[in-house]
């Protein structure tokens, strides 16, 4: 194993084990942290979890028995993956993991990355861009559990860790990977525990990916995993053979929207005009127990053969203000998830076998409920966004982070399976 990665939530494992795969680098994604006697055999290994937005403390735990796991399997090289927005509060839980898995290994100092240019983030002087908006002026602003209001990513580190960052300037990218490396020396001696590095392009992850080669820890977005790939050219195998474990097999499909991004907006809106779709209703997610099974027989009931049904919580920012401040919102987060959850459980049950999940909460919350222990990694639909089968059941699923894909993406995601099938 040359990599084992600890990921903060399922979309984004999914994602960075996607662009691992379109590297030809043989992946296995263990959801959450498998038992002892699990035996892999696999050029990187990724395990999710849903630590993005529970009590630091717990993920701290649970990242720290995801490392011990991949300790035990003598793994040499380790990535913490997060969100390429920076998804955090000033409690964490970028900082404290972080932290708590330096300490773990003896280390003192480690890369802070989320980016992936292909998908329109990129960090110039520290500070992160989404489509060329500062973070703080993209969609990201009105998240419902992680709103960024800052794009300085020294400050949003330092506000949530125990160290001072420093930077990486682009100017420095341009000039290859020992200029980086010079550059992360001196960081380190200057008593800099994280250097945020600028990347702006493709080139840059590759520059950056060399750089990195001799650190235990490195932390970051899918951008610079594909960057790190790039630079193992030993472990290049076909990525077509690789990804072949994960191509959807057929079955009855279904879509649930989770997320309120800006892109899943603009994806719900492009769909329901072609396909049977249904809101969901966030009072009744608090007080009805038998929402789920009313919203599953709904699903049931639409015509099989053309597009998916589509049940979504997705609204936008004033809609979700509203409902937030009605209901709360961590109650009406929770229950939303809750929802999605049981409803999961009571399609597998009817016979669904493709989901097409929409927010990489709700993909870790339809994840658990399906009981999926892992996944085999399949292409991508959308940068970040690959098709992956699960171990041990006949379910497809694709976990599309909330601000991933273009505007067809549900469209996309069925014609590719189709034409899988
Ligand atoms: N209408 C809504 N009202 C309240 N909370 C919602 C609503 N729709 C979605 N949510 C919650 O917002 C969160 C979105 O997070 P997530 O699924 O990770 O999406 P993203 O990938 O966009 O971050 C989830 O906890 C979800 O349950
Ligand atoms: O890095 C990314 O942007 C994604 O891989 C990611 O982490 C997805 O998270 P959500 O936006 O919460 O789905």
């Amino acid at each position: 194993m040359r990599l084992g990665v600890i990921g903060d939530d399922f979309t984004g494992s999914t994602d960075i084990a996607g662009f691992l795969v379109a590297n030809g680098l043989r992946t296995v994604q263990l959801n959450d942290v498998p038992d002892d006697a699990l035996q892999v055999d696999a050029d990187a290994v990724v395990i999710s979890l849903k630590t993005r937005s529970c009590p630091p403390q717990q993920a701290i735990e649970e990242s720290l028995a995801a490392l011990r796991w991949l300790q035990a399997r003598g793994c040499p090289q380790f990535f913490f993956k997060y969100c390429s927005t920076f998804d955090s509060t000033p409690k964490g839980n970028i900082g404290p993991v972080t932290d708590a898995l330096l300490e773990a290994l003896g280390e003192d100092f480690t890369v802070i990355c989320p980016v992936l240019p292909v998908n329109g983030r990129t960090i110039y002087n520290g500070y992160l861009f989404v489509n060329g908006v500062p973070l703080h002026e993209s969609g990201m602003r009105h998240h419902p559990v992680t709103p960024m209001t800052d794009s300085n990513i020294m400050r949003v580190m330092e506000a949530q860790s125990k160290g001072r960052a420093g930077n990486v300037p682009s100017t420095v990218m341009d000039q290859g990977p020992e200029a980086v490396r010079a550059a992360l020396a001196k960081l380190r001696e200057s008593g800099v525990r994280y250097a945020v590095l600028d990347a702006l392009n493709d080139a840059h992850l590759v520059t950056m990916g060399q750089a990195v080669a001799g650190m235990r820890l490195v932390t970051g977005g899918s951008g610079l995993a594909d960057g790190m790939a790039c630079a193992w050219t030993d472990l290049h195998g076909d990525a077509a053979r690789a990804a072949e474990g994960g191509r959807p097999a057929p079955g009855r499909a279904v879509v649930l929207s989770g997320s309120c991004s800006q892109m899943t907006n603009a994806q719900v809106a492009a769909y329901r005009e072609a396909a049977p779709s249904l809101a969901v209703d966030v009072a009744r997610c608090l007080e009805d127990a038998g929402y789920a099974a009313e919203l599953a027989e709904w699903v049931k009931a639409q015509p099989q053969g053309g597009l998916a049904p589509l049940v979504y919580a997705t609204m936008p920012p004033d809609a979700l203000k509203t409902v937030q401040a009605r209901f709360g919102a961590a109650e009406s987060s929770e229950a939303v998830e809750r929802t999605f959850g049981a409803l999961a459980r009571l399609l597998e049950a009817a016979g669904f076998g493709q989901f097409i999940v929409a927010g990489g909460e709700t993909s870790g919350i339809v994840t658990q409920s399906l009981g999926i222990k892992g996944f085999a990694i399949g292409p991508q639909i959308a940068p970040g966004v690959p098709w992956v089968r699960a171990v041990g059941k006949p379910l497809s699923l694709a976990l599309k982070s909330g601000n991933f894909g273009q505007e067809r993406f549900f469209f996309q995601a069925q014609e590719m399976a189709a034409g899988a099938a």
